[in-house]
């Protein structure tokens, strides 16, 4: 096999992409939809085990290797580290490669990229490795829980010692442990080609079970695991969106209404786009505003499938923005701000080992711009609705609070995020905000609250 349809070293390739601080995993499989075309459907699938599995278990993974190299682990080269992580990966997390054959393709590996040397170093740290990992404890819970929660979860020190001091151990425990689950696949149906019951029909009749969520009224979860999205019945045709439930609420509590008019400021791939034009009956005028320029072509291409066109789309930087960069006031402005993403690191392994306590600091100064900036938008009388995939308070409560402290001319409106979502309210407590973490309800970390630009008297 040559290396260019060798599964492993495709996966290293993409191991090594998507180690980059600034590109997501997910952008680098994409941009390898080529090579990985390429492979069979069975090495397709061997790759993109290793690449995910790999970073979802690093924690484990660079613990064994510690343990057994005679290098210090800071000091092993970092391509030979990546091999030697998709080895020990095979070893210890891939019932279906034996231990000499996942052995054996890493000294290969080794040799074409690194040479002989570092291949005889491999082939002894994951000798030692597929003999006695099974020997090799975690640390302790007790003694060293950010040791634990990083070995047997993969949450990186820093993150692990913040969750404990706020949510204590129990808590920690399992949110992590939720954070290791394969997230459910979660779609929204199409109302304009379709009903949720239709579609649950459309589905058994092709052998796959889903089941209607608990608090999106359109939304559906996959409950068949292992389908590939475009061959789930009905794509093509436009039947649904993938969307998880807790981005769904976010367009509940947005609540747009035909003919209104209405940004989207930071609109990226337009799935929520989408649910909004969906909302509206496809009648209005929706903004789809996002600094990546290169989303926009994608997010035309749903909006086609959809059967959606009302959508334009612009590239104003929102953090800041006015009033002449779209010459008009909207009725609803949704802000759903780029941030750390540590609500969903379910689904993106690889921004565990990427993100660093001064991203919290970094991004909240850029939410706080993006969110005041959008709010000029907003018309006297209109919505806005803030929105992250994080449950940090940096990104969540702390970005409205200080926005509601600067800015007189908006107030928080509980009774309209009550309206919406009225489960989240408990009785006799008025809440315009609400966060809903990746342990809790089968949903991603994600925050939304709600506000109102006061009329003029
Ligand atoms: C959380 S994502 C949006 C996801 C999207 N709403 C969806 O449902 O698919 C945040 C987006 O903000 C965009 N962004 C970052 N900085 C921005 C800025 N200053 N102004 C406008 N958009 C920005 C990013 O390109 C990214 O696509």
């Amino acid at each position: 096999m040559s290396m260019t349809t060798d599964p492993r070293y495709l996966a290293f390739t993409l191991i090594e992409a998507g180690q980059k601080p600034f590109l997501p995993l997910d952008r680098a499989v994409d941009d390898a939809a080529l090579s990985l075309e390429r492979l069979s459907q069975k090495n397709r699938g061997l790759c993109h085990a290793i690449v995910f599995g790999v970073f979802r278990h690093r924690g484990r993974i660079d613990q064994l290797i510690g343990h057994c190299s005679k290098l210090a682990f800071d000091r092993i080269d970092p391509k030979v580290k990546t091999i030697l992580r998709l080895g020990v990966f095979q070893i210890v997390f891939l019932d279906r490669v034996p231990d000499f054959a996942a052995i054996d393709t890493s000294i290969e590996l080794a040799k074409a990229i690194c040479g002989k040397k570092a291949s005889g170093f491999i082939n002894a740290v994951l000798r030692n490795i597929s003999r006695s990992h099974k020997k090799i404890a975690l640390p302790c819970l007790d003694k060293n829980l950010p040791g634990h929660l990083a070995a047997a979860f993969s949450i990186p020190s820093w993150l692990g010692k913040r969750w404990a001091a706020r949510y204590g151990k129990e808590k920690t425990l399992t949110l992590a442990g939720a954070l290791m689950d394969l997230p459910p696949l979660t779609l929204r149906v199409n109302p304009r080609k379709n009903s949720r019951e239709e579609l649950i029909a459309n589905f058994e009749r092709a052998g796959i079970k889903s089941q209607i969520t608990r608090f999106s009224p359109l939304g559906l979860q996959v409950r068949t695991p292992g389908i590939a999205i475009p061959d789930l019945p009905g794509f093509n045709e436009g039947l649904f969106q993938i969307q998880d439930e807790a981005a769904q609420l976010a367009v509940q509590v947005l609540a747009p209404k035909p003919c209104e008019n209405i940004l989207d400021a930071c609109a990226g791939l337009g799935t929520k786009t989408c649910h909004m034009a969906l909302e509206m009956g496809n009648k209005g005028n929706i903004t789809a505003n996002d600094t990546g320029e290169r989303k926009a072509e994608r997010l035309n291409t749903e909006a086609k499938r959809l059967n959606i066109d009302i959508i334009r789309t612009t590239h104003v930087d929102m953090a800041k923005a006015g009033f002449n960069d779209f010459s008009s006031y909207f009725d609803r402005v949704l802000v759903d701000a780029p941030c750390t993403g540590l609500g969903v690191l379910a689904r993106n392994p690889d921004s565990r080992w990427k993100r660093k306590p001064n991203d919290l600091i970094r991004m909240a100064a850029l939410q706080q711009k993006i969110l005041n900036g959008s709010a000029n938008l907003v018309k006297p009388g209109g919505v806005l609705v803030y929105a992250v995939c994080s449950c940090e308070p940096e990104e969540t409560t702390q970005v409205i609070q200080r926005f509601l402290d600067k800015r007189k001319d908006f107030s928080p409106d509980p009774s309209g995020f009550e309206a919406r979502l009225p489960f989240f309210c408990e009785s006799g407590i008025k809440t315009f905000y609400k966060t809903t973490f990746p342990d809790h309800l089968e949903m991603d970390g994600f925050f939304i609250a709600r506000m109102r630009r006061n009329r003029k008297n």
